[in-house]
């Protein structure tokens, strides 16, 4: 495993300062009897250990001990909240960029299971962590720029004919490609959301990423507009007419909103399809720093983050996003301005 050990000093010399109090007072340790009889790691049946693959895979005994590191007196963990804690947690292993909420890491890092444990653990027993406590490691990733083989340039639907054959073995072996300025002229309605759906808010307290300073959220489109580029697309990666056929209900397109400072963290999106793994983001701002898309994965040990910078309002990213393949998407911190982008072939 790819990980950097590090203490955690303060955590430490707090740590021993609780010790001596809890030594001063004798009868309240004694009386206290059940906070002893605690093992390390906690135990349970019931708690979901972390999925065997995906970019977490391997990381249980990091997590639990990162979370025995986590300072109860700052005020993000007197939140109490599950997904606010695994963030923190995650954070200390250098993996705060991963959604706790989605597939696959739904029920393993949320309510009820693996954390709300380790947080009653540490709760009863006094913030004192057991004198094992592994040190904090952090997991190493390695972060790569796309090469040129998988930037395309012009009009998508002319780009894709021309270079399907070679796209389709780079979104094999880099899971992303870029076609920059692949859209011109889109419609002015391209952009608006349907009036009766709720935004699903981009934030901390979900685990699918931090709102930023203005309000973050993705809601579904309605302009017919993306239906025609999602069935040019799908015209221009199926050459059969019959996986056309299969796939051509599998149409959404979302709005994108992000606000400054707002993060979209990894994830994959349910996606089921086989005959076409794919989905795809358009940018559509510009005066914005920051906020690069990437696809993160985990081969062996090792956890790789493809970085695509989308620049130009028009710019597609079309990336692997089956949830039974080891590809992650996500979006790194806008730092400043605001970004809007719209996804395509979002799972239903
Ligand atoms: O905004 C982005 O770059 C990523 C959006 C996303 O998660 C998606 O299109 O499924
Ligand atoms: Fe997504």
């Amino acid at each position: 495993m790819g990980v950097t050990r590090r203490s955690n000093n303060k955590r430490n010399s707090k740590s021993k300062k609780q010790k001596t109090s809890k030594h001063a007072s004798t009868s309240e340790s004694l009386a206290d009897t059940s906070t002893k009889q605690l093992s390390w790691p906690p135990t349970d049946p019931s708690a979901k250990p972390l999925p065997l693959d995906g970019l977490l895979a391997g990381l249980d005994e990091l997590l639990w001990s990162a979370m025995a590191h986590i300072d109860p007196q700052t005020s993000k963990h007197q939140q109490k909240k599950c997904q606010v804690f695994s963030r923190e947690a995650l954070n200390l292993i250098g993996m705060g960029w991963v959604a706790t909420n989605t597939h696959p890491y739904r029920t393993a890092l949320g309510k009820g299971n693996k954390y709300a444990l380790a947080m009653e653990f540490f709760e009863r027993n006094k913030w004192n962590p057991p004198a094992s406590l592994p040190e904090i490691q952090k997991v190493e990733v390695v972060d790569k720029e796309l090469t040129k083989s998988s930037i395309f340039e012009g009009s998508y639907q002319h780009v894709i004919q021309k270079n399907i054959k070679v796209m389709q073995r780079e979104l094999e072996t880099n899971g992303v490609i870029l076609i920059r300025n692949a859209f011109s002229n889109v419609p002015e309605n391209a952009l608006s959301m349907k009036t009766n759906c709720t935004p699903t808010k981009i934030q901390q307290t979900t685990g699918n990423g931090i709102a930023g300073e203005t309000k973050s959220y993705y809601a579904d489109a309605t302009s017919d507009y993306w239906i025609k580029v999602q069935n040019h697309i799908l015209r221009g990666f199926l050459c059969d007419n019959d996986c056309f056929e299969q796939v051509k209900g599998n149409k959404k397109a979302i709005i994108l909103k992000y606000g400054q400072g707002a993060e979209n963290h990894a994830h994959q999106d349910n996606n089921q399809c086989d005959i076409f793994p794919y989905q795809a983001t358009v940018l559509f701002s510009e005066n914005f720093e920051g906020g690069e898309f990437y696809v993160a994965f985990k081969e062996e040990s090792t956890i790789t983050r493809r970085i695509v910078k989308l620049e130009n309002k028009g710019d597609m990213v079309i990336f692997a996003a089956s949830k039974k393949s080891k590809y992650f998407h996500g979006m790194m911190r806008v730092t400043k301005g605001e970004r809007s982008a719209v996804g395509l072939f979002q799972p239903k």
